[in-house]
């Protein structure tokens, strides 16, 4: 399994190889010691290479898998834009995943209260205050963003929410959830998956910055008790000055 930290990789490809290796790794290792693998999982592309990946490993205690969106776009669930939707079609029926340990939220609510049933979704879940997820996977966006956690929004500052509602996303769709940085920041392992030159200038801001005073959200996802990967492809790590 990789030490943490920022793993160069020539391509996506071969990121897909090494994200699986560690997801099947961290996996088996939380079923063997609390006999559930917690992973929350984000939209994008991450859930192509992840869903088309995982789809090799069969003994990773798929029965086990408790699978929970990091963030959310607040579309019916067989939208073309619903993360939940991609999680599904990718894994259900191809590994022993059963439909009903991926947690969809409820997009027939006001983004308010689909943020609080997801809350309450997650309590059934886990029993401590605040989730510790196994793992959680990210995606940063050209800007900086992740989960749906926006450059200078106040969601950034938000202490108290678990799942928090967002009826602004600067990316379309405009109402989501998310987790917020007090679940994300909880994790046992937090993993970034970062492909593509239009992510270089902000992957050297968030990996190599000096940025104290504004961090982008990307930057703001340090784990207090866990461990931090980023996965880069070669163009998205053609500007940092160590490779
Ligand atoms: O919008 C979503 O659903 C996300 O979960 C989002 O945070 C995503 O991970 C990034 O925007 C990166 O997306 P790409 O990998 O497609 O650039």
């Amino acid at each position: 399994m990789a030490e943490e930290g920022v793993h160069v990789l020539a391509d996506q490809a071969t990121i897909g190889t090494e994200l699986g290796a560690l997801v099947a790794a961290k996996a088996k290792e939380a079923v063997a010691s609390r006999g559930v693998f917690t992973i929350a999982v984000s939209g994008g592309s991450t859930t192509k290479i992840f869903c088309q990946e995982m789809l090799k490993h069969a003994d990773v205690g798929w029965e086990k898998w408790r699978v929970f969106m990091a963030d959310e776009r607040l579309v019916p669930l067989d939208h073309e834009d619903c993360n939940y939707k991609g999680y599904k079609e990718g894994l259900v029926g191809s590994v022993p995943l059963a439909a009903e340990h991926i947690y969809p939220i409820n997009p027939s609510l006001s983004v308010e209260a689909a943020a609080e049933d997801y809350t309450q979704k997650l309590k059934q879940v886990f029993s401590e205050d605040v989730p510790v997820f196994d793992m959680v996977l990210l995606g940063m966006g050209p800007d900086g963003h992740t989960a749906s956690l926006f450059p200078g929004h106040k969601l950034l500052q938000e202490r108290t929410l678990l799942v928090a509602p967002i009826s602004d996303s600067p990316k379309p769709p405009p109402n989501r959830v998310t987790l917020t940085l007090k679940v994300l920041n909880r994790a046992r392992c937090a993993v970034f998956v970062c492909t593509g030159e239009s992510k270089a200038a902000n992957v050297k801001v968030v990996l190599e910055g000096n940025e104290q005073d504004n961090p982008l959200p990307a930057a703001l996802v340090q784990p207090l008790d866990g461990e931090l990967h980023w996965y880069l492809d070669s163009a998205a790590a053609s500007q940092l000055s160590q490779q």
